[in-house]
């Protein structure tokens, strides 16, 4: 592992360390001991984290169902889920059907007693705070809270492939008139210091799906920067796109556009590595 050469204030990220950094990563560690080495070994922790911001992880496996580049429907258990846009690397999927209008309709009226101004994680602490960038009123519900939430958790988790443990509850969102969620990424920038106490809960977020319940009268589109891209929310349908980086490479810098008219409704199912608990 390669030393600083000079005192904290003065240290500059060298080649020999960008090396080192990506060696350690290729070899599949955990960019928070590649972090912890770097400290030990005298490096200040600013120089540190963006060091290895700016170097991408290794590429871990994420969920993605497998027949969506050859098929026009997935099985999703109890029901088959309609494909209609396919885009890879980044991996972009646009399903239709994923829900039905009870179960959209039922996940609103069990959410809507419980909205509060929805909050950002903050990475300085790993605590949670309110943010002008997201102006939803938002919830989440437990795993297998009630029996609309399982039955749909049952769903994705066949339709992705992925266990039903390694999802985060449901995230209800209601985004009235003027709401909007500004763009951002849904992993955890490994190089803020919160982060390693969200990763203790289940490791890295690796893909998303955003499912539409209500579609507002105008505007509200998730909108992906990068790709050039715009989702129509469509209730029932759904947008699910991964990151194996958890890095601005990944390109899945996306946002949800304001609302111009009516109330937006969504329900998100974010994905991780390991059991969330
Ligand atoms: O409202 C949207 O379309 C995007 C929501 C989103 O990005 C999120 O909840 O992380
Ligand atoms: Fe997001």
């Amino acid at each position: 592992m390669p030393t600083p050469a000079t005192t904290a204030q003065h240290q500059t990220i060298t080649r020999e360390l960008r090396q080192w950094i990506a060696s350690q990563t290729a070899d599949g560690h955990e960019r928070d001991a590649v972090l912890q080495a770097m400290l030990t070994a005298g490096w200040s922790h600013q120089v540190a984290s963006e060091a290895l911001t700016e170097t991408p992880s290794a590429p871990v496996p994420v969920p993605w169902p497998a027949a969506a580049c050859s098929s026009l429907r997935l099985d999703a258990g109890d029901r088959q889920v309609a494909i209609s846009t396919v885009m890879r690397t980044p991996d972009v999927l646009v399903l239709e059907d994923l829900l039905n209008d009870e179960e959209c309709l039922a996940l609103i009226a069990a959410a809507k007693p419980r909205l509060q101004r929805s909050l950002t994680v903050a990475l300085e602490t790993g605590g949670e705070e309110v943010h002008s960038d997201r102006t939803s009123d938002g919830m989440f519900f437990t795993r297998g809270e009630n029996a609309v939430v399982a039955v749909i958790e049952a769903r994705i988790a066949k339709l992705l492939g992925w266990p039903v443990e390694n999802g985060e509850g449901l995230q209800v969102l209601r985004y009235g008139p003027g709401t909007e969620y500004k763009p951002h990424y849904d992993y955890f920038d490994p190089a803020e210091p919160g982060t390693a106490s969200i990763l203790a809960r289940g490791g890295q977020r690796l893909a998303t799906l955003i499912m539409y319940l209500q579609e507002p009268d105008q505007g509200g589109a998730t909108v992906f920067p990068d790709l050039r891209l715009q989702v129509v929310p469509r209730r029932g349908s759904a947008v699910f796109f991964s990151y194996s980086q958890a890095h601005p490479c990944s390109q899945t810098l996306h946002g949800g556009m304001p609302v111009l008219a009516g109330e937006k409704w969504i329900a998100t199912k974010w994905l991780r590595e390991r059991e969330f608990s």
